[in-house]
């Protein structure tokens, strides 16, 4: 092990995962393509005026389809997220969902100990062998009905893992989090994953090099890998084409993470002047035209293609003790999948197993006898440069609700993330990185470009800085005073933080 050094604790089972084997193909992998993906961040920073590009319109007019799906990935009608804590795994595996997406991103926190105990859940979640008993001593085991396709979603390129060291630097988070699943699993088949944040065609070619790279690494037959790209950023939406294609040995379809989308609009065009402002979160929904522009063409870009259009995440949150809360919700993602069906989404994503269901009669209405509806093609569909960027389409305001509320949820969220929960229920939504990130990246927008609210209050630093006061005093709770001080950061920091996560994984690493 010449060059890995392994800086994190002890995790209990962590030496069933950390192997020297393991570690060695994970350096491996660091060392093949660790400056590639240093290059490809550095390239993030340039923000082009973004267009369907010129010099890759041959892919967009050429003739080629993307791998068939395997048999497991046919039927992707609902699939549930989740971290890969324990219970939530087991529950996950017995929702009824066809896909777990087993998520080491937006909704896992990467402490040591999260990384390594979620790896040895994936271990014996894969070899069916997971159980878990409560501290109530409620026990926890598989099912026997059957069981979804897990889908690991490694973090994006941006984030370090600290606690692995190869020849001095940390190593690459996404490759820690990938090679350490696929060199433990691949080899009982399924190595199944979902690409995070990725910003063009260059950044999946990294991911299919890593691919091609270890499955011949450890005699995996080229092409068992299977990669569903989340389109999750403005920059990538100009590049669906072109990111199936550089995976196309690999690729399984797209995915429209509505979250991180949002943000990534924010984040690209945060100084650019008062026609790029978005409003309150609230009021940007998925039937804002510029959304629609980006799901439509999602749909026509995959079945064009032979992949997957998975749709995303409705926020809302059933709450088992309020049956209030729960009728709104469900009805709220009935809505949501409904149209996502409509559209010709294959299959989408809840957040919570009581949601299952739901999603689950919608596409099965849809889809009828049909595992998928990659047989509609959505020729009828033809989306422009200027409809994806037409911001001003969704309508709404900057409100007084939207400042506060931004901050109280803020401040929530990071305060549950440091304690080792990246996805909580708030207000009855589901929170996660994504949505804190709208948050903080919101006011950041609204400070800077003298955004004034809908009673007349323009929104300032000092304004922010005193709703901050006010939350602090109000909550009570554990890392309260370091959620406060790292949401003042990623909110008012006039270097504009790349990701709120970076700056947080400072302080728990
Ligand atoms: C923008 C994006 O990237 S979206 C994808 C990333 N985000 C996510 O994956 C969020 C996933 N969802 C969650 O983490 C949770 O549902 C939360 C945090 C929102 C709410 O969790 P809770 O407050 O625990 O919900 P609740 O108390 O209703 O849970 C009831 C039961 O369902 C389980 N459960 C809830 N959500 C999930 C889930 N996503 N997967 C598996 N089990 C779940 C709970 O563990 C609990 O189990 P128990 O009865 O055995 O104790
Ligand atoms: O990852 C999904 C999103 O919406 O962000
Ligand atoms: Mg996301």
């Amino acid at each position: 092990m010449t060059g890995i050094r392994v800086l994190g604790g002890e995790v209990d089972r962590g030496a069933e995962i950390l192997t020297p084997d393991a570690l060695e193909f994970v350096a491996g992998l660091h060392r093949s393509f660790a400056a590639t993906r240093d290059e490809l961040l550095a390239l993030r920073k340039r923000r082009r005026p973004l267009s369907f590009r010129p010099e890759t319109a041959h892919v967009r007019e050429g003739d080629w389809r993307v791998a068939e799906a395997p048999e497991p990935l046919r039927d992707r009608r609902v699939e549930i997220t989740g971290p890969t804590e324990r219970k939530m795994a087991i529950n996950a595996l017995n929702s009824g969902a066809k896909v777990w997406l087993a998520d080491l991103e937006d909704a896992n926190t990467p402490h040591w100990r999260n990384v390594v105990a979620g790896q040895v859940n994936l271990y014996d979640a894969a070899r069916g062998t997971i159980e878990h008993r409560s501290p109530e001593g409620k026990r926890y085991v598989l099912g026997d009905g059957p069981r979804p396709a897990i889908v690991v979603r490694p973090r994006g390129w941006h984030l370090p893992e600290r606690h692995i060291e190869v020849d001095g630097a940390p190593a690459v988070g996404a490759l820690v989090d990938f090679g350490l699943h696929f060199f433990h699993n691949a080899r009982l088949g399924r190595p199944y994953y979902y690409l995070p944040k990725l910003e063009g065609h260059r950044e999946a070619r990294l991911w299919n090099d890593v691919f091609t790279a270890a499955q011949a690494r450890l005699g995996v037959p080229h092409g068992t890998v299977r990669a569903t790209v989340l389109i999750e950023t403005i920059p990538a939406a100009f590049e669906m084409e072109e990111i199936l294609y550089e995976l196309r040995d690999h690729a399984s379809g797209l995915n429209a993470g509505r979250w991180d989308y949002l943000f990534s609009i924010i984040k690209y065009f945060r100084d650019q002047g008062a026609d790029h402002v978005l409003p309150d979160r609230d009021s940007v929904t998925m039937t804002a035209p510029f959304m629609r522009a980006y799901t439509e063409l999602l749909v026509r870009t995959c079945h064009k293609r032979g992949a997957f259009a998975m749709g995303g995440m409705a926020a809302f949150i059933p709450n088992r003790r309020d049956p209030e809360v729960t009728r709104r919700a469900l009805a709220k993602v009935r809505d949501d999948k409904r149209r996502e069906a409509d559209d010709g989404f294959d299959g989408s994503w809840v957040a919570h197993p009581d949601l299952v269901p739901v999603c689950a009669e919608v596409f099965d209405d849809r889809l009828g006898d049909r595992p998928n509806q990659l047989d509609v093609p959505r020729e009828d569909v033809h989306v422009t440069a200027d409809q994806l960027l037409d911001f001003a389409s969704a309508g709404g305001q900057a409100t007084r609700a939207g400042v506060t509320g931004a901050v109280d949820v803020g401040v929530r969220y990071l305060m549950s993330w440091l304690g080792g929960n990246g996805a909580a229920a708030i207000h009855n939504l589901m929170e996660d990185a994504a949505t804190a990130e709208i948050s903080r990246s919101q006011l950041w927008q609204w400070v800077h470009n003298g955004v004034v609210l809908d009673d007349g209050t323009p929104v300032t630093a000092d304004l922010v800085r005193s709703l901050l006061r006010d939350t602090r005093d109000r909550l009570d709770g554990e890392h309260l005073d370091l959620a406060v001080e790292l949401f003042e950061q990623v909110a008012l920091a006039d270097d504009f933080v790349d990701f709120l996560t970076l700056p947080a994984y400072e302080r728990i690493a």
